[in-house]
């Protein structure tokens, strides 16, 4: 993928390899509680679902994830870009890319829980309550063991990670 090459930087697919390098990128939006932590092996085991946005010299400045949770629904999630590239589109480049694959996938509609609301309705994201799945579909998402879909479902044991975020959603 050279498609962003012209403005200093690729987005492509992640490596295991590239790893190390999102946990760096995220860790410090962990501490301030804007990303959720994750263990080493879920980001291991997660590592199909990134997207990331590297100089040709090789730095890692972004990354963003798209995670499946029903046959048409997704969420972005893990979008962070690096404090030094943070305004330049990177973030966009990103987004645009996980909506992309979200397409292939067959998906329709992508979720994302957000503190970033400007930005996110910038790109056509738009503000939901809580019932966006049919009772039968929740019935089967609530027996994942995935944290970021008990966040979708707002299961009680998960609200102190999404205090003060934003549930949005686009149509693709
Ligand atoms: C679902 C989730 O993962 S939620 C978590 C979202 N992530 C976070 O909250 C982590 C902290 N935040 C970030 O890492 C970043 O702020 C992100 C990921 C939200 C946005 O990334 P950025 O690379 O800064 O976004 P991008 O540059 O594409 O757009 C930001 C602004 O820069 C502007 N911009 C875009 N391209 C350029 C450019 N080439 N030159 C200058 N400015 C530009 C855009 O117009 C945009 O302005 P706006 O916010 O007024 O619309």
């Amino acid at each position: 993928m050279v498609e962003q090459a012209q403005q200093g930087y690729v987005v492509r697919r992640a490596r295991t390899s590239d790893v190390r390098r999102i946990q760096a990128l995220v860790e410090p939006l962990v501490q301030q509680r804007i990303l959720l932590g994750k263990d080493d092996v879920v980001f291991y085991e997660a590592v199909q679902e990134f997207r990331v946005a590297e100089t040709p010299d090789g730095e890692l400045i972004g990354c963003g994830a798209l995670h499946v949770i029903w046959e048409d629904l997704g969420e972005v999630r893990t979008l962070a870009v690096s404090a030094d590239h943070l305004g330049t589109g990177v973030g966009h480049a990103l987004v645009e890319r996980l909506e992309h694959d979200a397409i292939e996938l067959g998906l329709r509609r992508l979720f994302c829980l957000t503190f970033e609301t400007g930005f996110f309705t910038r790109h056509g994201y738009q503000e939901i309550g809580e019932e966006i799945v049919p009772p039968e579909v929740y019935a089967q998402l609530v027996r994942s063991s995935d944290e970021g879909v008990a966040e979708f479902l707002d299961l009680a044991r998960v609200k102190p990670n999404t205090l003060g975020n934003t549930r949005m959603l686009k149509l693709l």
